[in-house]
């Protein structure tokens, strides 16, 4: 369990600056999730927190303490990684048990931790056998078994499960958020790139851009109340429409936001358009209306009977749920819109 604090965290690769004054905080026991586009510096700032890389200029404690020049092995984290890098001939329990025997644990404490463990992931079946007669959501689990057994203070995971196919994603993203419930107070970071991952696992959600935080929140306040249009357009799948110009100006904005789920089709409406093509996902539907604006609406709808392509439709949006930005991309909140009414 640990506290850690990030003050004006920098990292430059030669003269490229990739991390440019980071300060966050991750609570004691919290899970928090770092997303961002390609690039922006996620899996540089865990390794960072890791100690893989040293940190250019700022400050990082755990618990007040300063970890800046504290080699990875006396950080106590442990880190999970896209590929899992199992020893193949080693049975998975002497994958799990061999970081504790190099460090001298004694047979019966690394037997408990093991057995632990494999119950808390369900691979109590799986301990005599190699890594290469198991799946490759099993695989990852012992990767995460082995991370366990360490008791760490601190947990780091990076896409653990983007080598995974789209069912065991599931099932193993499941089991983490199990692990983090079962594993009180153990603080974890996650790096991905999965909006549902982050969605479901965090507590809070940190997004990054271009080396510097652009807003920190749970994960309904960012989808909710995103501070930028930046952040409102990286949230949430489908990604929010944004309307500019002549469709924004008698809401005050320089764009509007709006999400696919706040809108209703029908006769009447605010804007009008052409259905361009719709995608039926089972319980709902996503309409494409091209309303004259850069890019289509995407709108939600209940159920499967959906408009046509080339069927003229009206749209009326939740006004409630309208964001507004300012030139620079910058949310007007509500509370200050109504103030200021
Ligand atoms: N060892 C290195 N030497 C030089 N540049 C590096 C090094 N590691 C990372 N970078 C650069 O730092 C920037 C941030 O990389 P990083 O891997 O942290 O991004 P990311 O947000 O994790 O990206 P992705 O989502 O694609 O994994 C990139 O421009 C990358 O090219």
């Amino acid at each position: 369990m640990a506290h850690i604090q990030l003050a004006d965290v920098r990292k430059s690769f030669g003269a490229l600056e990739v991390i440019k004054g980071v300060d966050l905080e991750v609570r004691s026991g919290e899970f928090m999730v770092f997303v961002g586009p390609s690039g922006c510096g996620k899996s540089t700032l865990l390794r960072l927190i890791a100690g893989l890389e040293d940190i250019s200029s700022g400050t990082l404690a755990f618990d007040s303490e300063v970890m800046n020049r504290l080699p990875p092995a006396r950080r106590g984290i442990a880190m999970v990684f896209q590929s899992y890098a199992l020893y193949p001939h080693m049975t998975v329990f002497d994958n799990m048990a061999f970081g504790m025997k190099l460090a001298g644990q004694d047979k019966a404490e690394r037997d408990r931790r093991v057995r632990d463990a494999a119950e808390m992931l369900q691979l109590t079946p799986y301990l005599e056998r190699l890594p290469r007669q198991l799946s490759g959501g099993q695989r990852q689990r012992v990767a995460i078994g082995r991370a366990i057994v360490r008791d760490p203070r601190v947990f780091l995971f990076d896409e653990p499960l983007s080598n995974l196919d789209a069912a065991l994603r599931v099932a193993t993203r499941l089991e983490i958020a199990k692990l983090h419930r079962s594993m009180h107070g153990t603080t974890m970071i996650y790096v991905t790139h999965d909006q549902v991952e982050a969605m479901t696992l965090a507590d809070r959600i940190c997004v990054l851009r271009d080396g510097v935080v652009e807003q920190i929140g749970t994960p309904l306040e960012l989808y909710e109340r995103p501070n930028s249009l930046f952040v409102a357009g990286f949230i949430g799948s489908p990604q929010m429409n944004f309307l500019s110009g002549r469709f924004s100006e008698d809401f005050g904005a320089h764009t509007i936001g709006i999400r696919a789920e706040h809108m209703a089709l029908g006769q009447e409406g605010r804007w009008r358009g052409s259905v361009v093509h719709s995608e039926m996902l089972g319980s709902d539907s996503y309409v494409y209306v091209d309303i004259g604006a850069a890019e289509p609406l995407v709108v939600r709808q209940e159920g499967t009977a959906t408009p046509k392509p080339g069927e003229t439709v009206a749209i009326a949006p939740q006004e409630s749920e309208l964001h507004r930005f300012d030139a620079n991309g910058r949310a007007l909140h509500r509370n200050l819109m109504k103030g200021a009414a």
